[in-house]
């Protein structure tokens, strides 16, 4: 995907100020930065989940494999299954594990009857390391999982209509250790097949699951680079103050 000079406003607040980043299929990139600063907004742009709130006002162009998402014939429903999210609180629907990931690729007409189905379910639970867990009571509500649980189901979820793009806003903030190291493992393996962009608070999570990390302050864009860099060798005054711990 690529972002240029993109400026988002919630009424006459300026939230984002021109910001310009390339995100790759092949790498994770991380969006850190302090509280307020823009980085769920922003990531909110990449699939248009800024068009449910009101008062928000997208300018500058967003594209993705080259098309215009903002475009008026961009079919948002479409999008959205090309560009997945997960967000920060687990949220899965309140039917069967089943339902949950067999639910998109239904509407999007992606399999050829109930085998076809059954076979990508059982794919996308296997992908988000799921299906061991589950397989046994694919019945049963996913809002009965453990939050840790919830959360790769949501993933599931989202990999189940084949994305290009997983958009993910804090996963792990509402999740224990333990469930977190999993869904960092996770990423991990999902990596390469999907570009992967993550909101977190979290640097160490940021140092430790993405190849690219943008550091954003004030609604602005201030460095992006490879994640080594950022951690260890910051070009940028206000990045090495954030990572340093002086403010945030
Ligand atoms: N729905 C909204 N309506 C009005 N203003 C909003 C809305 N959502 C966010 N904002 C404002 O936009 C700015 C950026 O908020 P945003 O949530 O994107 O920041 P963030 O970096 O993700 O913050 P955090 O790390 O605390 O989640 C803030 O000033 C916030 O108050």
């Amino acid at each position: 995907m690529t972002a240029r000079h993109v400026n988002v406003f919630y009424g006459a607040n300026q939230a984002i100020a021109d910001v310009s980043i390339d995100v790759r299929r092949d790498e994770v990139t991380a969006f850190i930065g302090p509280s307020g600063c823009g980085k769920s907004t922003f990531l909110r742009t990449l699939n248009r989940m800024n068009d449910t709130v009101a008062a928000a006002r997208v300018e500058g162009e967003i594209r993705l494999d080259g098309a215009d998402i903002y475009a008026r014939d961009m079919d948002v429903v479409q999008l959205r299954a090309r560009v997945g999210m997960v967000f920060q609180k687990p949220n899965p629907f309140p039917k069967s594990i089943y339902e949950n990931v067999a639910y998109g690729p239904r509407i999007h007409g992606l399999a050829k009857g109930k085998a076809d189905l059954d076979r990508i379910v059982e794919e996308a639970l296997s992908r988000a390391g799921l299906w061991s867990e589950v397989k046994d009571r694919l019945g049963t509500s996913g809002t009965a999982l453990s939050g840790g649980q919830q959360q790769r189901l949501c993933i599931a979820r989202a990999i189940a209509v084949e994305p290009e793009v997983i958009l993910m806003d804090e996963p792990c903030s509402a999740l224990d250790p333990i469930a977190t190291a999993r869904i960092e493992e996770l990423i991990h393996e999902l990596r390469g097949r999907y570009a992967i962009v993550i909101v977190t608070h979290n640097m160490q999570q940021a140092a430790r699951v993405s190849q690219k990390t943008a550091f954003f302050h004030l609604g602005r864009l201030i460095e992006y680079a490879d994640t080594s860099d950022i951690f260890t060798n910051p070009r940028e005054e206000r990045t090495k103050d954030y990572i340093t711990g002086r403010y945030g």
